[in-house]
């Protein structure tokens, strides 16, 4: 095998990166990110996972995807706790829902990554008003991959990259699945309410075509 003859064969084979998968609510992240790490686990590398304390939605510990794919998770008050927990020996560090973290998580990528690690994050990277949210933006600058995945729009079916909030709340953290949001694309995200007729018109079609009840 060709080797860099100047480079120690240990730096070739702890080589770390950064990948983030990045979308709207809905679009399949924790589902992709659940994928990495289960191919990451058959292949026999030591892998941890974490997310946020305050996401409890589905579990307090697991990483629950919308469609009930689970992984069992560390929640974290703050991104250092990842650096103490993952250090050493772990291949594959996976962090869910990083949007809800500080932009200390950036840094804190990075020297998991220029350690030798191989550190997946998966985040909303707009919130409910289509602003880059929290350590996101920095995040998708700095990895070597990113993958943008999409839902599909719940009024007109097309591919869906906001999350629209459906109550009046204004605080930019509220935890909450389809009670709260839905996946909608960029013309529908604009309607607003003017959006829901279409998604009326569109269930009472399909119901008189038999295709779902009314
Ligand atoms: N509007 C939607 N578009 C796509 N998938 C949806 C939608 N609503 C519910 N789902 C379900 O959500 C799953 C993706 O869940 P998940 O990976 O948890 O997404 P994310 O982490 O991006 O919120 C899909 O496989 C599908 O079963
Ligand atoms: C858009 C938006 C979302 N949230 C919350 C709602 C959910 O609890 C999570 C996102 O979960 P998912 O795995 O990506 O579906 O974030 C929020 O707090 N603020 C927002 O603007
Ligand atoms: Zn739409």
């Amino acid at each position: 095998m060709f080797t860099e003859p100047h480079r120690p064969i240990d730096f070739l084979r702890r080589r770390g990166w950064l990948e983030v998968v990045c979308g709207s609510m809905f679009s399949g992240k924790t589902e992709e990110l659940i994928r990495r790490l289960t191919r990451a686990r058959i292949a026999r590398q030591r892998v941890e996972i974490f997310k946020p304390a305050l996401d409890t939605r589905y579990h307090d510990q697991n990483v629950v995807s919308h469609n009930q794919n689970s992984i069992r998770s560390t929640p974290v008050q703050s991104p250092s706790e990842i650096l103490l927990l993952a250090g050493g020996a772990t291949d594959v560090v996976g962090i869910d829902e990083a949007q809800f973290f500080d932009e200390s998580l950036v840094d804190v990528c990075r020297q998991l990554a220029d350690a030798g690690t191989r550190v997946i994050v998966a985040g909303l990277d707009m919130d409910y008003l289509g602003r880059p949210f929290g350590p996101m933006p920095a995040l998708l600058a700095t990895a070597e991959f990113v993958t943008k995945v999409h839902a599909v729009c719940v009024c007109c079916g097309e591919l869906a990259a906001y999350s629209y909030r459906l109550s009046a709340s204004e605080s930019q953290v509220l935890l909450g699945e389809t009670d709260a949001y839905e996946a909608r694309c960029r013309p529908c995200f604009l309607a607003g309410p003017a959006a829901r007729p279409a998604i009326e018109a569109a269930r009472a079609a399909w119901a008189a075509l038999g295709l779902v009840r009314r």
